[in-house]
């Protein structure tokens, strides 16, 4: 993991800035500093309400992100934390701004039932493969290779109506891992997992990331806990983006508004 290999940006407390200058080209995204994985600039989404008003999702949030990083991108209910995954993941376009990640971009779904479609756990990480025009050895190699990055190396022919949620969700970052996918966008994973699968699917993707900065994940989640995972973070209420920086620095920032909160609650 390369911390400190690049400058983090600093905290934007309150801002919408990025620390790393976002250079703005002629088509719709920006272009990025070699280093970048993902970058956004003055994102906003709105959606029109059946009365014809267009209500407000996300509101001028813009972030960077360093390549072969885990970041986390917290924030509470409603923030719109999946709105803007799906934006970074092209499955939305943004009403305002610009954005770049790198190619190929994968997304992982919350829910560890949607995310496998073979009957076996070899089948389904080949599954994608298809149109690479690959070798059978070529793809025995990458399929061997993603789940090696996964911890799930054992589970080749299991077949994966037998697999915990935990072992879905990590099949599914193997598939993307063996289509050479460059960014991860995780859509809080551990939600409908046990306290042991969450470790285990967010280690796999520490794994996956490791020793190079060829993959870079952003990973949504509600659990401040496994912030401790996280090269980085972004925190966002009400459709903005309110912190980017270091994990430390987002604690902090938390806890000091929980104690305020608490102090106000208790006066
Ligand atoms: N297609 C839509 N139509 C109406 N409202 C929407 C739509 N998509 C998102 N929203 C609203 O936008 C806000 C942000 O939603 P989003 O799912 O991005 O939040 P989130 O931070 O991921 O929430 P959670 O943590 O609960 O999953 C919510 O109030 C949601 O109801």
């Amino acid at each position: 993991m390369n911390i400190g290999a690049v400058t983090l940006p600093s905290i934007c407390s309150h801002t919408s800035h990025c620390a790393f200058p976002v250079r703005a080209t002629a088509s719709n995204g920006v272009t990025s500093p070699p280093n970048l994985a993902i970058e956004g600039k003055n994102l906003s989404y709105a959606i029109t309400a059946r009365n014809g008003k267009l209500v407000p999702i996300l509101n001028d949030c813009s972030l960077c992100i360093p390549s072969g990083q885990l970041w986390m991108l917290l924030g509470p209910n409603g923030c719109g934390k999946s709105t803007l995954l799906k934006i970074l993941a092209g499955l939305l376009n943004p009403t305002h701004g610009a954005v770049y990640v790198k190619r190929p971009r994968s997304f992982v779904f919350q829910n560890p039932d949607h995310q496998v479609v073979m009957p076996t756990v070899e089948g389904d990480v080949a599954f994608g493969l298809g149109k690479f025009n690959l070798t059978q050895n070529e793809v025995r190699s990458r399929v061997a290779k993603a789940l090696h990055a996964v911890g799930m190396s054992d589970y080749l022919q299991r077949p994966v109506q037998t697999l915990s949620g935990g072992q879905k969700q990590r099949v599914a970052i193997a598939g993307a891992l063996a289509e050479s996918c460059k960014v991860l966008l995780l859509d809080e994973l551990t939600t409908f997992l046990d306290e042991s699968d969450q470790i285990g699917v967010i280690k796999a993707v520490k794994n996956s990331l490791d020793g190079s900065e060829e993959v870079t994940a952003l990973w949504v989640t509600h659990r401040l806990e496994e912030l401790e995972y996280a090269d980085g973070a972004i925190y966002m209420e009400n459709g903005k983006v309110v912190m980017h920086g270091t994990p430390s620095n987002i604690m902090g920032f938390l806890k000091e508004r929980i104690s305020s909160y608490t102090n106000r609650i208790n006066s």
